[in-house]
């Protein structure tokens, strides 16, 4: 079994280390610093796995069984362009944000939708710290192939569960995302002060409310505001990816969050005013207003 990790950062590196570590033949799609220190040094795992791999890092997609697709969701178009180029069976995202699989499955036929609660951070290329054990959660999107990835994750000793409700699951950690990652992005604080600070507060609880209401549009009961409050204490002394992207001068993956539930809410008719400010804000400081 030949398994694919198209865009080998953090997540990647995490969830290909694991699949090499049950046996599995892994190749790692890499590019950049990254790719060029798997090649020559190896994948180096730190945290709750302390191991060391030689790995096949390439630059260019090849042929094989299972694709994992973990680039950030603004790359998720040009990585399947590349991956048209060769063949496999299915496709799993495993990103954050909605619409990755939508894009997934107008270039291919069996699209798998995933959600992690796995926590992965690259403390410099080729050295990936396995920061958190969580929780995997797969559904068919679009064809089959669900259950091939939950065997081989399973066998990796990843907690997996094939859902028939992906879709719900996207949209349901997207909420969670759009309403800790920007505040903590714009305002630069661990996501614990989200609910200690009461000006902070007030605007979760908006951006909340208006996620509330799309995803009840969409016929999603989902008490937002709690199910948020319940991660940022969870979650309290996290510095979001959203907000070490921003500290790293790097792009965020605001239009796959909170831009998405701009779009949805246009579509119903309805006000998302405050996760529209959010969007801009963010999009100000990536632009460098900073
Ligand atoms: N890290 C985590 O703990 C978690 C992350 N996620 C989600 O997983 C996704 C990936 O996150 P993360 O691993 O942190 O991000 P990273 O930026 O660390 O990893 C993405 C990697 O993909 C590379 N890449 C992008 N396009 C290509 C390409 N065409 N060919 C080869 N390499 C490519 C990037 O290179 P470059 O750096 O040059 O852009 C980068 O190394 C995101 O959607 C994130 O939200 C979800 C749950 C947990
Ligand atoms: C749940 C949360 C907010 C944890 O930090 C996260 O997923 C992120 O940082 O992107």
């Amino acid at each position: 079994m030949k398994i694919q990790i198209m865009g080998a950062g953090a997540l990647g590196s995490l969830f290909g280390a694991l699949l090499l570590k049950a046996g599995f033949d892994v190749v790692f799609v890499a590019r950049g610093e990254q790719l060029k220190a798997l090649q020559s040094r190896g994948l180096e795992v730190s945290g709750l796995m302390e191991e060391h791999f030689d790995v096949t890092a390439v630059s260019e997609p090849v042929d094989a069984d299972l694709v994992f697709l973990t680039v950030k969701a603004y790359d998720t178009e040009n990585a399947a362009r590349q991956l048209e180029k060769v063949r496999f069976r299915a496709i799993c995202s495993l990103q954050n944000g909605v619409g990755n699989e939508d894009i997934l499955a107008r270039h291919f036929d069996n699209v798998v939708g995933g959600v992690t609660t796995y926590g992965a951070n690259l403390r410099e290329p080729g050295h990936v710290i396995y920061a958190g054990e969580g929780m995997t959660l797969l559904g068919n999107f679009k064809g089959s192939g669900a259950e091939d990835f939950e065997l081989v994750l399973r066998e990796a000793g990843v907690n997996v569960e094939v859902v028939e409700d992906i879709e719900r699951r996207i949209w349901e950690k997207a909420c969670i995302n759009a309403v800790i990652n920007p505040i903590t992005a714009v305002c630069r604080v661990r996501n614990g002060k989200i609910v200690e600070v009461p000006e902070l507060w007030d605007v979760a609880r908006r951006i909340a409310g208006e996620c509330r209401e799309v995803m009840s549009r969409m016929g999603y009961d989902v008490d937002v505001e709690r199910a948020a409050k319940d991660v940022a204490v969870r979650t309290s002394m996290n510095r979001s990816s959203m907000l070490q992207d921003i500290e790293k001068g790097r792009r965020t993956e605001i239009e796959f969050i909170n831009g998405a539930f701009v779009r949805k809410a246009r579509e119903f008719g309805i006000d998302a005013t405050y996760n529209e400010i959010m969007v801009k804000l963010v999009r100000g400081i990536e632009l460098g207003v900073d």
